[in-house]
């Protein structure tokens, strides 16, 4: 049994940082590098080699590699997500050091302009998040060759149906990320944020960074509870060993703030981030009052402190709509099975030199491409299609449309009494424009595709339209879901107190608190184009800024509260 060491409560931190996702882990390496105390808590247990992750198929163990480690091993997640995903959420969400970077595909794209210019407010807008975006992507550039002989292995998919795009008109770029603002009729390699063969991304890059700090702290296995105030001020966080973590040594207490100046980050991601606020009194009435029914009654803050805010509204993920066609150029590779026995060969090169399919990610993805439509009501929606080679042929490859920015559809999460969270309200397809556009998606794609010599759709049937195809398939997440949840503490200048609908300021800072922030995926207002890591990442760089930039608590800040 794990030890659970008690905090020290005599140790006060300048920054309490919950969460190690895309959000947490930047955020605490820039407020470590100006210089502050910063405490970083996951609840999860480690998960790359580098950080002492210990899961792994028998293959990897004389070795530092995880399962987290090798891009072939991504999957993985699907047939055993024991361990390493969230308990207490009713989806599929990373809970180990590094949250969904730690267990995504890796997929990492610059965002395109109106990712930011459509929903996020004045100081949010493209222009302003330039200098962050410069930043992210000097620290993590991304490949769309992983492997370390620059080949790409495997490329019948891609080359199938990236060359029938093409036939159809479509352009190719090279590399997409290289034209960001290029997301009509335009198709790619996938970019993904792996490094030298392995994982990268933020575990790799910012958390190595901030570990080298001697004011930087990061507790693992160590859930917190609940954020501690007295009316809008936070002093510390409440903490416990988590139960769920494998077994890791976590920490139990009441961890302080620095007097006055301290502040806490709330980074757990679009469900964490929101049970946490509702554990602290922060969200509507109707959630806190569950809260209030729960174990957590007897040490909930009174009700005359709750603070009234739209928490878990607005709730958002791509719209998911899977089609699969088949092609005899297309060729299956068994990336499950690469679990328990890989090709030996491929085995062997992946660990000699970092090279062959399994610095890839599975399941072989790719191409990816976009267009952007127009809905009769006026407004222009970004769907990216997403490939990948698996179905129910051996030649088989599916491809999801995502619905992203300019969709209209929200949703909403909330918790139960066992304190888990569930998304109530299922966010897709409630705005009928956002459907027809879903559907206009799919004539487009199949008119591209019509000339294609000995291609067949799988799914749809040819017989069945793509309205009548769209429309059969349930708007729930177990049919719909993409894994990209946002928006449940919305950023924006319209305070969510007096019947706005944001929960966080221009600074991320909660309404009606003066040193409580949220930065993560649920600032978002709306959907983006693409997979979100990079853009969550962009983000707090973004948001690391602005809060370094606000004045220490002890000296009267013009827009507190
Ligand atoms: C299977 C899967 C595949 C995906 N593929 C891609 C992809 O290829 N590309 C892409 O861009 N995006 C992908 N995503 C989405 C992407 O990973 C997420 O959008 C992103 O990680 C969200 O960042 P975040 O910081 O908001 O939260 P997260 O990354 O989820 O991080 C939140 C962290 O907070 C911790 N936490 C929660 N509550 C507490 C608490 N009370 N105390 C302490 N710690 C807590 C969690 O354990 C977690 O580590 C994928 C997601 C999944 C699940």
């Amino acid at each position: 049994q794990a030890q659970c060491a008690e905090v020290p409560s005599t140790e006060t931190y300048d920054y309490i940082v919950v969460g190690s996702g895309a959000g947490g882990i930047p955020m605490a390496d820039r407020l470590s590098e100006a210089g502050h105390k910063v405490l970083l808590i996951e609840k999860g247990p480690a998960s790359t080699g580098r950080w002492g992750g210990t899961m792994k198929p028998d293959w990897l163990k004389d070795t530092l590699l995880t399962r987290f480690d090798v891009p072939g091993l991504c999957n993985q997640i699907w047939a055993d997500p024991t361990g390493a995903v969230c308990t207490d959420v009713d989806q599929m969400a990373g809970c180990m050091l590094g949250g969904g970077t730690a267990v995504n595909a890796g997929l990492w794209w610059k965002p395109h302009p109106a990712d930011w210019d459509v929903n996020f407010p004045e100081g949010w807008r493209s222009t302003n998040v330039a200098a962050a975006t410069e930043r992210v992507f000097s620290r993590i550039p991304g490949t769309i060759a992983p492997s370390m002989d620059g080949r790409r292995y495997l490329s019948q998919g891609f080359d199938m149906l990236g060359g029938s795009l093409r036939a159809a008109g479509w352009e190719y770029l090279d590399p997409p990320n290289a034209h960001p603002d290029k997301k009509n009729r335009t198709f790619g390699h996938s970019t993904f944020m792996y490094a030298g063969g392995e994982r990268g991304g933020p575990l790799a890059t910012y958390l190595v960074s901030a570990a080298g700090r001697r004011g930087f702290t990061l507790w693992m296995n160590t859930t917190v509870r609940r954020v501690i105030r007295e009316g809008g001020h936070a002093t510390g966080v409440e903490v416990q060993c988590s139960s769920s973590s494998g077994g890791g040594a976590g920490h139990t207490g009441v961890v302080p703030l620095t007097p006055k100046t301290g502040r806490v980050i709330i980074s757990a991601g679009a469900f964490g981030s929101a049970k946490l606020l509702f554990r602290s009194g922060i969200g509507p009435t109707d959630q806190l009052n569950i809260v209030k029914n729960s174990t957590d009654g007897p040490t909930m803050i009174s009700s005359d402190q709750w603070i009234n805010l739209p928490v878990g509204y607005n709730l958002n993920d791509h719209v998911g709509t899977d089609v699969e066609i088949a092609h005899p150029d297309v060729v299956f590779y068994d990336y499950y099975g690469a679990w328990n026995k890989p090709i030996a060969t491929h085995a062997e090169s992946y660990l000699a030199n970092r090279t062959g399919p399994l610095a890839q990610a599975a399941p072989n993805i790719g191409p990816i491409f976009w267009e952007i439509i127009k809905g009769s009501d006026g407004v222009s929606r970004h769907l990216q299609w997403q490939a990948r080679v698996e179905g129910k042929l051996n030649t088989s490859m599916t491809v999801t449309q995502y619905l992203g920015t300019g969709s209209l559809s929200r949703g909403r999460m909330t918790i139960t009494r066992q304190l888990n969270t569930i998304v109530s309200t299922p966010p897709y397809l409630r705005d009928k424009y956002d459907r027809e556009v879903v559907i206009q998606g799919i004539v487009n794609l199949r008119e591209s595709l019509k000339d294609v010599a000995n291609l067949t759709w799988i799914t749809p049937l040819p017989n069945v339209t793509a309205e009548a195809f769209v429309d059969s398939i349930p708007a729930t997440p177990a049919r719909r879901c993409s894994n990209h949840w946002i928006g449940t503490a919305k950023i924006g200048t319209d305070d969510g107190r007096t019947g706005g609908t944001s929960v966080v300021d221009l600074d991320a800072k909660v309404y009606g608190t003066d040193n409580i922030f949220v930065v993560d995926a649920s600032i978002f207002p709306g959907h983006i184009t693409g997979n979100p890591s990079a853009m969550i990442v962009i983000a707090a760089e973004h948001a690391a800024t602005r809060i370094l930039g606000l004045k220490p608590l002890s000296e009267p800040e013009a827009s507190s509260s």
